[in-house]
């Protein structure tokens, strides 16, 4: 599965310990990342992320373009509410992608719990159907 982490300033660490947490987890997957995310999480575990732009630069539309040609599986998006973001109009589009695409998606570390054990688990074995499909895999 192809995996984005994505998380604000404030909700960095978190997202960098639930990495850390669940690591041989993630290893089993193809991981993308906004550029400071993935920075961070990769010096904390080693995993190999594909890093895009970070998210006030155009990050967080990149990952939204995958979503829109059906090569994203799964989102752990860790928002900070209580901030004020610059690029909030990107923020808001990414969620809503994810909504016109049933792509998962944790915006919390409580929901991230569910996401990441059900995957291991088996509960986003749909995906392989979408894909197999080939529901707007093109491009
Ligand atoms: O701003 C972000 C998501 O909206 C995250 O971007 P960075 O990972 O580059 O900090």
């Amino acid at each position: 599965m192809n995996i984005a982490l994505i998380a604000h300033d404030n909700k960095k660490n978190d997202l960098v310990q639930f990495a850390t947490a669940y690591q041989t987890i993630f290893s089993k997957h193809a991981l993308f990342a906004t550029g400071t995310t993935g920075q961070r999480i990769q010096e904390a575990t080693g995993l190999p992320i594909t890093r895009f732009q970070s998210g006030p630069l155009g990050g967080d539309q990149q990952i939204g373009a995958m979503i829109a040609k059906n090569k994203m599986d799964a989102i752990f998006f860790f928002r900070d509410p209580l901030t004020a973001q610059p690029h909030e109009p990107d923020v808001t589009a990414l969620v809503r992608l994810c909504d016109v695409y049933s792509i998962p998606l944790a915006t919390n570390m409580g929901t991230a719990e569910l996401l990441i054990r059900g995957l291991d688990e088996g509960f986003l074995e749909w995906r392989n159907i979408v894909h197999e499909n080939g529901e707007s895999d093109e491009g």
